[in-house]
């Protein structure tokens, strides 16, 4: 079991909790009302800040449902949330398209996230020839 150590910035959203069983991925909610427009751009605040146990990052991904119930695609396709993001002021935010008028509502469930452990530290060495076989990709190996 890990810890991790959350901050509200209100008390109009329900508090975020880990469901054993069904998805281990938690749910993250709006903070406040967000009105947009088709075609607009916004950073939908999510209400929380975080510090997530030593040696790991948070990635938020979209709801399976998010588009179908909001009308919004995540602009970053997967939030990156650093372990070095948990200052006072370093809320969570959802960057969000709306590809239809929309409104999203303070308590909805508009992303998920999950931590996961940091990569090792890598040091890159340079080669004239990497010595492997190709594989080929883009659609190489053909449609069916
Ligand atoms: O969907 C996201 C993605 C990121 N963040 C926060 C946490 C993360 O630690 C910080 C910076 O993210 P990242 O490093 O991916 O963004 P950047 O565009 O490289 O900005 P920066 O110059 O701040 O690193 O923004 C979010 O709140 N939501």
């Amino acid at each position: 079991m890990e810890k991790i150590r959350i901050k509200y910035f209100t008390d109009k959203i329900e508090k975020l909790t880990y469901i054993d069983g069904k998805s281990d991925w938690i749910d993250l909610r709006a903070s406040e009302e967000v009105e947009m427009k088709a075609g607009e751009f916004k950073l939908i605040p999510l209400g929380v800040a975080m510090e997530l146990p030593k040696g790991y990052e948070a990635h938020i991904m979209p709801r399976s449902s998010s588009y179908k119930n909001f009308g919004i695609i995540q602009a970053n396709s997967c939030g990156i949330v650093d372990g070095s993001y948990c200052g006072d002021n370093d809320m969570w935010r959802l960057p969000a398209i709306a590809m239809r008028d929309t409104v999203i509502h303070v308590n909805d469930r508009i992303a998920q996230f999950r931590i996961v452990e940091n990569q090792p530290q890598i040091h890159f060495e340079e080669v004239e020839s990497l010595g492997n076989q190709d594989r080929g990709g883009f659609g190489s190996t053909g449609i069916q």
